[in-house]
């Protein structure tokens, strides 16, 4: 089978053929370069105009090619160079898109061969696992516009943890246009952080969403404050990257997952490669990053998925191929994976290792510890495992007094990140969820928010059950606020971990939400839509 690929949905005019029986990729790019400032959209749109004949012919020239001249001669009708043409349907810049998708049908049209129209986020995880054999990976997409962490379950990719403003690479081309480097910034940043020492930044971590938008405009105020550009680079790698790391973690922890593959542009950046390698090895789990020509944009993504969409006969009518610009990855039905899914590992052992610590279950007490971080700079790591052990023993407490089971804090060791507790619930929710739990944990939430507490990480591996009661636990990302939005935030992620780890998530969502809404406020709920709602893609 052989694939023609289309990419345009922002800056690489990009076409593909991919041979499903030798496995060979070929690619042609040419990409747009904005004179001054970041992507314009219109000049990115008639780069598009421009350049996509062009990418396509040479492709086309390069499949034709590669057929027998004989195929050619011994049959008086035309044979098609290609099975199938796949194309980017989105996400993206709408200009850019629609250029794409009428080349595409065009195309479809003429050669008469089926037309297969791909989600691009997708694809930029599919080249992983396709490439590296894994199984089921959880997939870090660190992209330009988008920055998430997805998990496969019941025949969707679902969003475990994304960016709450803009993508990765976005954010730190932004940067890059306040100190008056050229578009894109990405490389250059990497390239001044090699002379860089660190400086103290942000660092936003909600369960496993995260946000640029307040280093980003710290990065700037570090530079108009005369911080030497490579400190701030160095320190912006160092912090932004460990938060992906981490989000990529706690993904893997929640999901009981062992693979981790990396997409995206910003996955050519060897820092960050470097720490999710270190940070995967540290567990015992694998970790794969596709060679660079498939990490930023390409065409070469859309080929190899549009070949495991046409195998599994998904394919879309002419009529139906319109172009979305805010094409999420959890809308698309994967046809080309079996619907497997996964069971938790669900027996209680003497030591269980979370995403942050290692925990040593007692019978009667537990031991939490943070162990250093390796991959993080050993003054982000030595700050976040403090003020974390700090603020976990005090709102563990507190929301005890609130009226919200918790386990008992025995003792505190600041010095080694320690602390011990009573020792609670028979299993993690994740294992044994049931409506009637997940009812407990919206009246939970609704009041540690009545009081003031936001608990920051509620997934369903940080609620234990017993026969009679559903405990809350891990406050270590918890934090007081009177903000609504960040009690939103809360069931935003209570929301994203049922999704990722419970198989009728829709309705448990449904009863959560009902309880919530007996013992919190309305105006939360409002708020959780919102959130839902924004488009990210920016
Ligand atoms: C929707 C689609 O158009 C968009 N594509 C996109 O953003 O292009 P992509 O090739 O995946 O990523 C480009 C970004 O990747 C960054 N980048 C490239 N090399 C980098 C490096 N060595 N270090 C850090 N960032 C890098 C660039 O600065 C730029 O922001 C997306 O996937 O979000
Ligand atoms: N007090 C407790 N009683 C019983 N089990 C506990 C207790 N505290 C932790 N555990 C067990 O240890 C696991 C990891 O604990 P915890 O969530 O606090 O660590 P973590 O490293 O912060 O995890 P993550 O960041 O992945 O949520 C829990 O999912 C639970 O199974
Ligand atoms: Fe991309």
């Amino acid at each position: 089978m052989r694939i023609l690929g289309v990419e345009g949905t922002a800056w690489a005019a990009s076409a593909a053929l991919f041979d499903s029986e030798t496995d060979a990729v070929f690619i042609e790019t040419d990409a747009y370069q904005p004179e001054s400032g970041g992507i314009h959209p219109r000049e990115a749109a008639e780069h598009m105009s421009d350049a996509i004949p062009r990418v396509i012919e040479t492709t086309l020239n390069e499949a034709a090619g590669d057929i027998d001249a004989d195929d050619r001669s011994s049959s008086s009708k035309r044979v098609s160079p290609v099975d199938a043409v796949a194309f980017s349907r989105g996400p993206g810049l709408g200009p850019c898109l629609r250029i794409v998708g009428t080349a595409a049908r065009a195309l479809s049209q003429s050669l008469d061969v089926p037309l297969v129209g791909v989600n691009h986020m997708v694809a930029h995880l599919e080249i992983g696992r396709q490439r590296s054999g894994f199984d089921s990976p959880v997939c870090l997409n660190a992209s330009g516009a988008n920055a998430h962490v997805l998990g496969y379950r019941n025949g969707r990719y679902r969003v475990l943890g994304e960016t709450m403003d803009t993508g990765v690479g976005n954010a730190i081309d932004k940067f890059t246009r306040h100190v008056g480097w050229s578009h894109p910034g990405g490389p250059k940043v990497e390239q001044a952080a090699k002379d860089g020492e660190y400086i103290d930044l942000p660092y936003v971590v909600k369960g496993m969403d995260f946000s640029f938008s307040g280093i980003m405009s710290a990065a700037k105020q570090a530079v108009d404050d005369g911080h030497a550009v490579e400190d701030v680079c160095f320190s912006l790698q160092e912090n932004i990257f460990a938060m992906l790391t981490e989000v990529a973690e706690r993904a893997l922890s929640l999901t009981d997952r062992d693979e981790l593959v990396l997409g995206g542009g910003v996955g050519n950046n060897a820092r960050l490669r470097e720490m999710l390698a270190e940070m995967c090895e540290q567990r015992g789990a694998e970790f794969y990053a596709p060679e660079p020509r498939f990490l930023s944009d390409n065409a070469g993504m859309i080929a190899v998925l549009g070949a495991e969409m046409l195998a599994a006969g998904d394919t879309i009518p002419v009529a139906d191929s319109a172009v979305d610009s805010n094409f999420r990855p959890d809308q698309v039905s994967v046809t080309w994976r079996g619907r497997e899914a996964d069971a938790f590992r669900s027996d209680e052992a003497d030591e269980v290792r979370g995403a942050e610590a290692t925990v040593d279950i007692g019978p009667e007490r537990v031991e939490k510890c943070r162990t250093p971080k390796s991959y993080r700079h050993p003054t982000l790591d030595a700050t976040l495992r403090k003020e974390r052990t700090t603020l976990e023993a005090r709102l563990t407490s507190d929301a005890r007094r609130a009226g919200v089971p918790t386990p008992v804090v025995y003792d505190v060791d600041l010095a080694e990140s320690a602390i011990e507790f009573e020792h609670v619930g028979d299993a993690d929710l994740r294992d044994e969820v049931t409506a009637d739990r997940v009812r407990d944990v919206g009246r939970h939430l609704g009041t540690l928010h009545r009081n003031g507490i936001v608990h920051g990480d509620p997934t369903t591996r940080n609620l234990r059950c017993s026969a009679d009661r559903t405990y809350v636990i891990d406050f270590g990302l918890g934090y007081y606020s009177d903000d609504v939005e960040d009690y939103a935030m809360d069931l935003h992620v209570f929301s994203q971990s049922l999704a990722g780890t419970a198989d009728d998530a829709a309705e448990l969502q449904r009863a959560f939400e009902s309880s919530y809404e007996e013992a919190g406020d309305d105006a939360v709920l409002d708020q959780l839509r919102e959130i839902e709602g924004r488009g990210r893609y920016q």
